[in-house]
């Protein structure tokens, strides 16, 4: 018996829709999403029907009938810290998305997008690998101040999938390696791999680590404050320089990474170029934190996600790290086929749905 799965992966910057047959892909689409087209909606919740029309009109313009799909699954989202793994869309689970019980963020419209259209035609539902997986090591949870402890939340999902990606293909287990990955989309994540964990990772949404196209990253903690307490602003418009109009979107308007190399480098926007050259200086750093975390001891660093597809970006990056290990390019992601290989090895059996 083969299964037909519909996967739902919504980020920040993107919808990306794919279908498959066990896991031939059938048709997959990525439709990229500025931030002013985004930002139309007061909250992620807002953004369902938006995105589940772009998933029935690409169904539709592939002549694919919805009623003959066997499972729905789709990226997790800001849930309570759970161990990776496959999880039905049960109804705590469904209710916990809504709210964001972690926060705010497309993926938190993969779930929900997956169970509506489930139940629609009757099919099952699932999440895979979210963005609050949870393997740090006891160490990494210090931040300097007790009430704030370090928390987990990045691209489970593709980190996990490319990391098992270089270790089938070096036949080695994935297990006995020390990889660090970074994820570059609208969140930029770099990851400590040691034997099958992520034992430390930068909050991709929340102020910590490298800038990236939406966000911050990491910023003056005491100067924040100061412009929390300015009466200038309120809570979501604060909260909205962290994780929104953070990063590329602050410095130049645009979440786009291509239109910033443009500006660089063929219109000799001088401030594009140092914001250009400064993403990839933070990337660097982070990824020699990430290195001191593995003792020095790192087999290999993987770059991913869509930024990694400028060669020029991967080089720059390459010139400051490649002193601590061989690099591996993985552009774009390989979150699709995560999501519907996560959801085959439920309805075949191979593996136990995990309860939320
Ligand atoms: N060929 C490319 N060169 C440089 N940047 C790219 C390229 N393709 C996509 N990007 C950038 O990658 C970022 C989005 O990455 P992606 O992994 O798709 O993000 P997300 O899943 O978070 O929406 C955007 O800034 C986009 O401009
Ligand atoms: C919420 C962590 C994952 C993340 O940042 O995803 P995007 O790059 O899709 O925004």
């Amino acid at each position: 018996m083969s299964y037909k799965i519909l996967v739902i992966n919504p980020g920040s910057t993107s919808t990306k829709i794919g279908v498959y047959e066990d896991e031939i892909l059938l048709f997959e689409e990525t439709l990229r999403h500025s931030t002013e087209e985004i930002s139309k909606y007061p909250s992620i919740v807002a953004q369902k029907d938006f995105r589940k029309k772009l998933i029935v009109d690409i169904l539709a313009a592939n002549d694919f009938d919805i009623k003959t799909l066997d499972v729905a699954v789709g990226r997790g989202g800001l849930l309570k810290p759970i161990p990776g793994g496959t999880y039905p869309v049960s109804d705590a689970l469904l209710a916990d998305l809504k709210v964001g019980v972690q926060g705010q963020h497309a993926s938190n419209l993969g779930g929900i997008l997956a169970r509506e259209i489930g139940d629609e035609i009757g099919i099952p539902s699932y999440i895979v690998d979210p963005v609050v997986v949870d393997e740090l090591a006891p160490v990494a949870r210090y931040s300097g101040v007790p009430e704030l402890p370090r928390i987990s939340i990045f691209h489970a999902l593709n980190q996990k999938a490319v990391a098992k990606r270089y270790a089938k293909e070096h036949d080695t287990p994935y297990d006995s390696l020390s990889l660090i990955v970074v994820h570059m989309g609208g969140g930029v994540s770099v990851g400590a791999h040691k034997n099958g964990k992520v034992i430390d990772v930068n909050n991709t949404l929340d102020g910590d680590g490298p800038f990236s196209p939406e966000r911050s990253g990491g910023v003056p903690a005491g100067q924040l404050v100061k412009l929390c307490f300015s009466g200038e602003y309120t809570q979501d418009e604060i909260y909205k320089k962290i994780n929104g109009k953070g990063g590329l979107n602050a410095y130049l308007g645009t979440n786009d990474m291509r239109e910033v190399t443009k500006m660089a480098f063929e219109e000799g926007h001088k401030e594009a170029e140092a914001v250009f050259h400064a993403f990839t200086y933070q990337v660097a750093k982070e990824v020699g934190a990430m290195a001191a975390v593995l003792d020095g001891k790192v087999d290999q660093i993987i770059l991913t996600g869509g930024i990694a597809y400028s060669e020029q970006v991967v080089d720059e990056i390459k010139s400051k790290i490649g002193f601590i290990a061989p690099l591996t390019i993985y552009a774009g992601e390989d979150e699709l086929l995560a999501l519907t290989q996560g959801a085959l090895r439920v309805m075949t059996g191979e593996e136990k749905a995990l309860e939320y």
